[in-house]
């Protein structure tokens, strides 16, 4: 398999682009699965395929490691974001980017794309939008049984769907009982986890197993998500610390675009 491609991470949540206008290769699931595969593959969290040109609008797919397309990607979208500079694509500081989950806005802060912020929309906690199956409800403080264990859960979606979970976040928690709620019949699309201890009123830490990518360092979604549940729950003021494991692996490796 022969084609150019481009690496990128955001806290260790990593991604590969892939470029229609450069790349030649054919994103079916079985090449996303080898492309994406740690050992067999480059290895990544993921693929951002664009950019696609419709008119005055600039889309891309979030592809999942398991062939899934996902309908939103925070770091996904900070990472395109950073491509299309890198790229000459773009050359104004703001403008918006199509996904499947719908229009986010993009602001590059710099004129690197070294720091960018985006607006990741409004999120809902109705289960008909999630979806969650059951009675049109807001899934808030819900109890979850899995494996005998009653879990509080409330679920989010942001464009992508997450379900919160008031447990001791380790790596442990997220890879036993992570793959166990991604595709618990509650949820037919599946589902981004995320494990969440509230630190203070204003900082909260997560372990995150995400939808058809396992553990990951990092996500965007999913810190918007935990950090609305905290919110929703009372638990937090409304500007808030998210911390991900990534952040102690970019206090070991250095700034982002260092090469060890
Ligand atoms: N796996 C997720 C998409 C990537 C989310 C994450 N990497 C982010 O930064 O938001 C899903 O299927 O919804």
């Amino acid at each position: 398999m022969n084609f150019h491609f481009y690496k990128y991470h955001a806290l260790g949540n990593d991604y590969i682009v892939i470029d229609p206008h450069k790349a030649g290769v054919d994103l079916t699931a079985a090449n996303i699965r080898l492309i994406c595969h740690r050992h067999f593959g480059i290895g990544s969290d993921g693929i951002l395929a664009g950019p696609f040109f419709e008119g005055s609008a600039i889309r891309l797919q979030i592809l999942n490691p398991d062939g899934s397309e996902a309908e939103k990607s925070g770091n996904g979208v900070r990472i395109f974001s950073r491509y299309l500079v890198d790229a000459g694509y773009i050359t104004t500081r703001e403008f918006s980017l199509e996904t499947r989950g719908g229009r986010v806005h993009v602001e590059l802060l710099d004129d690197r794309g070294g720091q960018i912020r985006i607006d990741m929309g409004t999120v809902t906690f109705q289960s008909e939008s999630i979806p969650v199956t059951g009675p049109a409800r807001a899934v808030v403080n819900e109890e979850l049984v899995i494996e005998g264990r009653p879990l509080a859960v409330t679920c989010v979606s942001i464009g992508n769907p997450h379900c919160v979970v008031l447990a001791e976040p380790s790596p442990a928690t997220a890879a036993k009982l992570g793959p166990l709620i991604e595709t618990h019949s509650l949820f037919p699309n599946r589902i981004n986890v995320q494990f969440l201890q509230v630190l203070d009123r204003n900082n909260i830490r997560i372990e995150i197993w995400e939808r058809g990518a396992g553990y990951t360092l990092a996500s965007g979604s999913s810190s918007c998500a935990a950090a609305s549940a905290a919110y929703k729950l009372g638990l937090v003021d409304n500007e808030i610390n998210v911390h991900m494991p990534g952040e102690l692996l970019k206090s070991i490796s250095g700034p982002a675009d260092t090469f060890l």
